[in-house]
């Protein structure tokens, strides 16, 4: 007989199991190889009370000190404003050799605010990732394990990050089923900006808008959403907290994708005011290019 190979960590804590947190934790409930033992820890007694009762995790935890004590790998998952305050509470109770991630959509900051924390805990490896997948909907009723399926997982490793604790992260989103980049924290920062946090800004400008003109035209914005409008409702039912910590951690590169949004669509507004057909047909040919390309790489 054939001893079963060791699973990637013995204990995996997530921190936060709300919409990633617990998608994670259902991944690696389906699939042993990446954990034997999975503890979930939340702030909220409510959402240790359904993570219990979902049974994903094979323990819960009020206290984020007695959670993270025998962890070989603890991956924090809660709002980008919170993980330095949360990192803070847990490094002084990890054992050595033992990795820190966390899950933010935003990087810089949330590296600039663990990096003095970090520095008295040379023994643990901190491995930031941003698995480039969600949903509108918060919560661990939220999360799937197929979340990450076919996703992109991107890594932004500290300088110096030692070789098998970035391996092991790897490791561990590819088991998710999700493909894996490594970059630094400022490339992360701006293509998010222009791929996730702009949408998002321009998503939840829009519904405002649209809102504001409520007298004229509510009513009907709500009988015939089932148009492009629609698409824009999806992603501004998001989560408010997760997105003002986004939009205020991201604030350089997003203010400047802004500008240059700004700049695009007045250019369009011209073209329109002036007729020019050619930049018009230009503008929409490429937008149709990038969805097409989307579709290849099957990210749409
Ligand atoms: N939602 C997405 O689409 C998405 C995608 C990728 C990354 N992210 C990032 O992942 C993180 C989590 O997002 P989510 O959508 O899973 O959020 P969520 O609201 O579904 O879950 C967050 C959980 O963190 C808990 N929490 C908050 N503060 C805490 C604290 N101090 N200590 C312990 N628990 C605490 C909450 O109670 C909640 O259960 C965020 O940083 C977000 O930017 C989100
Ligand atoms: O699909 C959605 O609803 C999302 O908002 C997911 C999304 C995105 O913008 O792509 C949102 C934030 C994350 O940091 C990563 C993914």
């Amino acid at each position: 007989m054939t001893d079963k190979p060791a699973p990637l960590f013995d204990t995996l804590v997530i921190i936060g199991p709300g919409l990633i947190g617990s998608s994670i934790l259902r991944r690696a409930h389906a699939d042993r190889r990446i954990a034997r033992r999975l503890v979930a820890c939340d702030i909220s007694p409510a959402v240790r009370a359904r993570v219990a009762e979902l049974g994903i995790a094979d323990a819960v935890e009020a206290d984020p000190v007695a959670a993270v004590r025998d962890a070989d790998c603890v991956i924090i998952c809660v709002p980008v404003g919170a993980i330095a305050m949360v990192a803070a509470q847990v490094l002084p109770a990890m054992k050595k050799g033992a990795i820190l991630s966390e899950v933010g959509s935003v990087k810089v900051t949330v590296m600039e605010a663990m990096a003095p924390l970090l520095s008295a805990y040379p023994d643990i490896a901190f491995v930031p990732a941003h698995p480039m997948a969600g949903t509108e909907f918060s919560g661990p009723d939220a999360g799937f394990a197929t979340l990450f399926e076919d996703r992109w997982c991107l890594l932004t490793p500290p300088v110096g990050t030692p070789a098998p604790a970035l391996a092991c992260v790897t490791t561990l989103w590819e088991m998710m089923g999700a493909r894996v980049r490594d970059m630094t924290v400022e490339h992360h920062d701006r293509v998010c900006a222009i791929v996730s946090h702009l949408p998002h800004l321009l998503a939840f400008t829009i519904c405002g808008t649209a809102d504001d003109l409520a007298d004229e035209t509510r009513s009907e914005v709500l009988d015939f959403a089932a148009s492009g409008f629609r698409d824009f409702t999806r992603i501004a039912a998001s989560d408010p907290t997760m997105w003002r910590d986004i939009f205020l951690n991201n604030r350089e590169a997003l203010l400047d994708m802004l500008d240059r949004f700004i700049a695009d669509a007045q250019a369009m507004g011209q073209a329109i005011r002036t007729g020019n057909e050619d930049v018009i047909v230009s503008r929409i040919q490429r937008g149709r290019a990038i969805r097409r390309s989307l579709i290849e790489n099957r990210q749409a």
